[in-house]
């Protein structure tokens, strides 16, 4: 039987959006336990309780021994989540103080309310490793490579994503005859872009050697094995997604630098879709959850990793060497950010 597509409803629509949002909640929900468990851990709430009174981020770092811009990033998510009370949310970020909630306190390493044993307990790794066994359990013994999940997962976002890139963005890739997808994993994302753009000739698909032999073949879609940090295969265009937020500033500025290598001097585009962190509560929007659950995420899973704000990706384009740079939001979880040597 033949479907016809028919027009989705403004009700519909706003449904769509709404579980893509939950959607999101559900790929980083692990992130908000995580950080309850290292804010236990670092002895957060005991500093301020035994300071007796508010204390700023300065003396917090200082009292825990932490990095203060790491300390800061779990201090925003957890006053996101108000666990924390952020006192003067708009003074400078070492001045800024911290106030006990009744939900801090429950994140006492000790004490007659404290239910840190049990979050500890539950997210220790000997009761999380059974949660991962959950699916065997109910149904077989599937235990895919790990390789394969990450690409599997990366295509999944594509698939999400690519269709907004294209809708909210289509004319950036005008002109573009030549594009390389730099750490372009599997390929989704860069079959779905030839196809929106018949006019590319060439997509190459770049990245790590035992990644690009079991990507996907696609018309007009060349697999290339290399390193990003050694060079970057020329193109008309370069196009990066979810893989700038894996490293930290000093990395990013030297993939920043290759990719800038990569493409002409005088009409050569970068086009990096990633997620950008608001700085302004004014701009936090229904996303702002999930992208600070997934800074979390990146500091989780990768050594230097994070989300960036405007101003931090500011800074990593310009030390690379690019000259000018814009952004547009799209209908995802990630912007466009589009830069020009
Ligand atoms: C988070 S995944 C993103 C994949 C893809 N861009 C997407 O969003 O669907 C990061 C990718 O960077 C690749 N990568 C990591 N180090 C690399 C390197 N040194 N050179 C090339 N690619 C690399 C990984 O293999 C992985 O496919």
């Amino acid at each position: 039987m033949e479907h016809t597509q028919r027009e989705l409803t403004l009700e519909e629509k706003e449904e769509e959006e709404h579980a893509k949002v939950e959607g999101w909640k559900y790929v980083l929900g692990f992130s908000k336990i995580a950080v309850v468990k290292c804010a236990i851990e670092l002895g957060i709430a005991d500093a301020i309780e035994n300071h007796g009174s508010p204390m700023t981020l300065l003396e917090l770092s200082s009292t825990l021994k932490c990095d203060l811009s790491s300390l800061y990033r779990i201090m925003r998510f957890l006053v996101h989540h108000q666990i924390f009370n952020e006192i003067q949310p708009k003074i400078q970020l070492g001045s800024k103080s911290y106030a006990q909630t009744a939900l801090s306190r429950l994140l006492l390493k000790s004490g007659k309310t404290s239910m840190a044993a049990l979050i500890l307990m539950e997210s220790s790794p000997v009761m999380l490793a059974s949660w991962h066994g959950l699916s065997s359990l109910v149904q077989g013994n599937a235990n895919p490579g790990h390789s394969k999940l990450i690409n599997e997962a990366m295509a999944c976002d594509a698939r999400l994503s690519l269709p907004a890139v294209i809708e909210s963005c289509l004319e950036v890739f005008n002109g573009i005859e030549t594009i390389v997808d730099v750490g372009g994993g599997d390929g989704t994302c860069l079959s779905l872009l030839v196809k929106a753009c018949p006019w590319i000739t060439r997509g190459i698909n770049f990245d790590l050697p035992h990644v690009v032999c079991v990507a996907k073949k696609s018309d007009r879609v060349e697999n290339v094995g290399g390193d990003m940090f050694d060079c970057i295969p020329k193109a008309d265009a370069a196009i990066m997604k979810f893989v700038l937020h894996d490293w930290g500033d000093e990395e990013c500025i030297r993939i920043l630098k290759n990719c800038r290598e990569a493409i002409p001097e005088d009409k050569g585009k970068l086009i990096i879709v990633e997620a950008i962190i608001e700085e302004d509560e004014i701009k936090e929007d229904k996303l702002t959850d999930v992208k600070l659950m997934m800074d979390m995420a990146m500091m989780a899973h990768t050594s230097t990793g994070k989300v960036r704000t405007l101003k931090e990706w500011g800074y990593v384009l310009t030390e690379a060497g690019f000259s000018r740079h814009s952004v547009t939001p799209i209908n995802a979880v990630q912007s466009v950010i589009h830069a020009f040597p």
